[in-house]
């Protein structure tokens, strides 16, 4: 395996193989970060090294994300060696850099249950541990909740208390940290916040955007690379030359590094940038800003995937990995059957080739949504906004407004970022606005933070709005066809990855009837009275269900789409059956399932309802079946509901 370690490999007692057995110097004996402070700032370089060792190993079999942790190793380390956590909170932005932090934190056994069912989760998580200071998942939070906890602990007169957030290059472009930082710079002495920009010029994708062009330009120009270098003596006497900056009402970073107007407009005091994988080096920096007070900010340049060879010259691929041998690394996938996000991909890229005025939006997601090949194919109409999610569908909007065909493609969860955006700016002007909802229900292990189980109801309260909730590929290609068809806001839902397989023959710019359902399955005659069930599916419950339907002898409806609902066929489904069993893979409250139950007390029709869906509490992460077991959507437990319901 090519990490730093293989160097390191004499310094340590002996081989290291296997992520359970703890040959390492230093590793095995830090439960704590009390452990670890007891070391000697010399020891920590090749902890370092046995950390990203460690990494490599248990992600290889857990899956997680690498690249982010490998590069936020010496940050953990040096973070965790100077402040005294957990007294003093670090806030992770997204969390999924954040695996040496809960390695020191006691969890390096726990490593391997990451993401698992059952086990940690893959984000910091304030229930899994008290050093867990904010939970995390989504990104650009973490300026908002550390300036929060630092006020907080200024208001209550703990004034010594340090609180960091350490934030990325990437999820610095959300507009909610650059609210934060115009908050955090009005505030003086009074707090002690340090905000650490982990500037690894990558985000998912390859950098975008005038923020990271500038963040580029100020650590590559020569000027700089000088700067640096005079920064490095300078910062180790920081404290004095504060003070001197301070009498003479200057900001401090004049004399560190060349103005950064960013966070001087925000009035911070700006450190930086510094080799944030030099963790000696690091070490001292830190010591000498904690001397400080008042909002800080130290830009330390990192490398994403930092001492795994494969991650380093592929951070896109290692951002997230499943099981992957460390020595071979991650292998391209065969090709087989389309996930939901390629039918996407191949349909924009189709309908881009007849229609010039289609246009492809993706907030920081080009990979997951399937937009690569669509970005090489036709790169003025495809935008990546950065994690932009309100700029995004505004972005669509005003494009519709100026003639373009926007399709936003947008995973479930995050488009959450987005309500307001959408109610105001796209439903409300009824301005055509396809929304391509990916990741649309139970995700897996990214879990609670990722699960895509609001959107339904998010989407289906908005005059106007068409909600398709395709059941299988080829639907995906109708629904997808037939939204782009409309003059009106859109939305198709889609879940992670495969479906049942359904090849894909809608290539044609076929269209399906608005609100129209199909029956899937027809409730066979000889049920007797009494037993009668039909199921309202909303999509991939659809096939999901089959099993359940054959074992209940029930009728299945596909019901295409949550808005408009088909109301003439639950009306006859209401009177042909003797229990009707919606299904959904999003939350029941507000849901589809609520909507036929709208639909049938409007027009009085009395039929006992079974509501199927992601019941009001959030879910874990975990594996896919055991959720759908957990949620009581697996055939055996729909099975057993269905018939306990018919027993009453
Ligand atoms: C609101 C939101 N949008 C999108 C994402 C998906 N996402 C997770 S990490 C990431 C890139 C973050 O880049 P950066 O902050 O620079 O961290 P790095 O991965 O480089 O360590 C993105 C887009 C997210 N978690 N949250
Ligand atoms: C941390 C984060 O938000 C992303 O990396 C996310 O985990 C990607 O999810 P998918 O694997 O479903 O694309
Ligand atoms: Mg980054």
């Amino acid at each position: 395996m090519s990490t730093d370690l293989k160097e390191k490999k004499t310094e340590t007692a002996g081989e290291i193989n296997a992520r359970d057995a703890y040959p390492y110097r230093f590793l095995g004996a830090i439960n704590s970060p009390e452990d670890l402070r007891k070391l000697s700032s010399a020891d920590l370089p090749l902890l370092a090294a046995e950390l990203r060792h460690f990494i490599v190993n248990s992600v290889s079999q857990t899956g997680g994300h690498l690249a982010s942790s490998l590069g936020a190793v010496e940050l953990a380390v040096a973070l965790h060696y100077v402040f005294n956590t957990p007294d003093d909170p670090i806030v992770w932005d997204v969390g999924h850099q954040a695996y040496a932090h809960k390695i020191l934190t006691g969890r390096r056994e726990a490593m391997a249950t990451l993401r698992q069912t059952g086990g940690i989760s893959g984000f910091p998580k304030r229930s899994e541990s008290p050093y867990d200071a904010f939970g995390t998942g989504h990104a650009s939070t973490s300026v908002s909740a550390a300036l929060g906890m630092a006020v907080a602990s200024y208001l209550q007169g703990a004034t010594e208390r340090w609180h960091v957030a350490v934030i990325g290059d990437g999820a610095l472009t959300g507009g909610m940290a650059i609210e934060a930082l115009n908050d955090a710079g009005s505030w003086k002495d009074q707090i002690r916040l340090l905000i650490i920009l982990n500037d690894n010029n990558y985000s998912i994708s390859a950098p975008v955007g005038a923020l990271s062009k500038n963040l580029t330009k100020l650590v590559s120009t020569p000027a700089f690379l000088g700067a640096r270098e005079r920064s490095k003596q300078v910062l180790s006497h920081l404290p004095s030359l504060w003070e001197f900056a301070k009498r003479f009402e200057k900001q401090a970073m004049n004399f560190v590094s060349p103005p950064s107007s960013l966070f001087s407009t925000f009035d911070l005091n700006y450190f930086g940038p510094i080799d944030g994988n030099d963790i000696s080096y690091l070490v001292r920096v830190l010591q000498n800003l904690k001397t400080q007070r008042g909002p800080i900010v130290l830009h330390v340049v990192t490398k994403k995937g930092k001492g795994y060879e494969l991650a380093e010259a592929d951070p896109t691929t290692y951002h997230g990995v499943s099981h992957f041998d460390p020595e071979a690394g991650v292998q391209a996938k065969k090709s087989s059957a389309p996930t939901f996000s390629n039918v996407f991909g191949r349909w924009i890229c189709d309908t881009a080739e007849k229609d010039p005025r289609a246009y492809a939006i993706t907030p920081a997601m080009t990979e997951g949504s399937d937009l690569d090949e669509f970005a090489k194919r036709f790169p003025k109409r495809f935008r990546d906004v950065a994690i932009a999610e309100q700029h995004s569908v505004t972005y669509a909007a005003g494009l519709a407004c100026g003639g373009m065909k926007p399709v936003v493609a947008i995973y479930s969860t995050f488009a959450q970022r987005a309500y307001d955006q959408i109610e105001h700016d796209v439903a409300l002007q009824h301005l055509p606005v396809v929304f391509a909802v990916d990741r649309g229900g139970i995700v897996g292990a990214d879990g609670p933070t990722h699960h895509g189980l609001f959107d339904i109801a998010c989407f289906r309260q908005f005059p106007g709005f068409t909600v398709f909730t395709p059941s299988d590929e080829n639907e995906c290609r109708l629904a997808l066809n037939t939204a782009y068809s409309l003059d009106t806001p859109t939305a198709v839902r889609y879940p992670r990855g495969k479906g049942p397989g359904t090849p894909v023959t809608a290539v044609n710019g076929e269209t399906i009837p608005i609100g129209k359902s199909v029956e899937a399955v027809r409730l066979p005659d000889d049920v007797p009275e009494g037993q009668q069930v039909i199921f309202l599916a909303f999509g991939a419950m659809t096939w999901r269900l089959m099993d359940a339907v054959k074992q209940l002898r029930a009728g299945l409806i596909d019901m295409r789409f949550a808005k408009p609902l088909d109301r003439e066929a639950i009306l006859d489904a209401a009177r042909r059956a003797d229990l009707l069993v919606t299904a959904e893979e999003g939350v029941i409250e507000g849901g589809a399932g609520d909507g036929v139950l709208e639909v049938l007390a409007e027009a009085d029709a009395e039929v006992p309802v079974l509501q199927l869906g992601v019941p009001d509490r959030f879910l874990p992460h975990g594996s896919i079946d055991a959720l759908f077991r957990l949620c009581g959507l697996d055939t055996d437990s729909v099975v057993r509901r269905v018939t306990e319901r018919l027993r009453k």
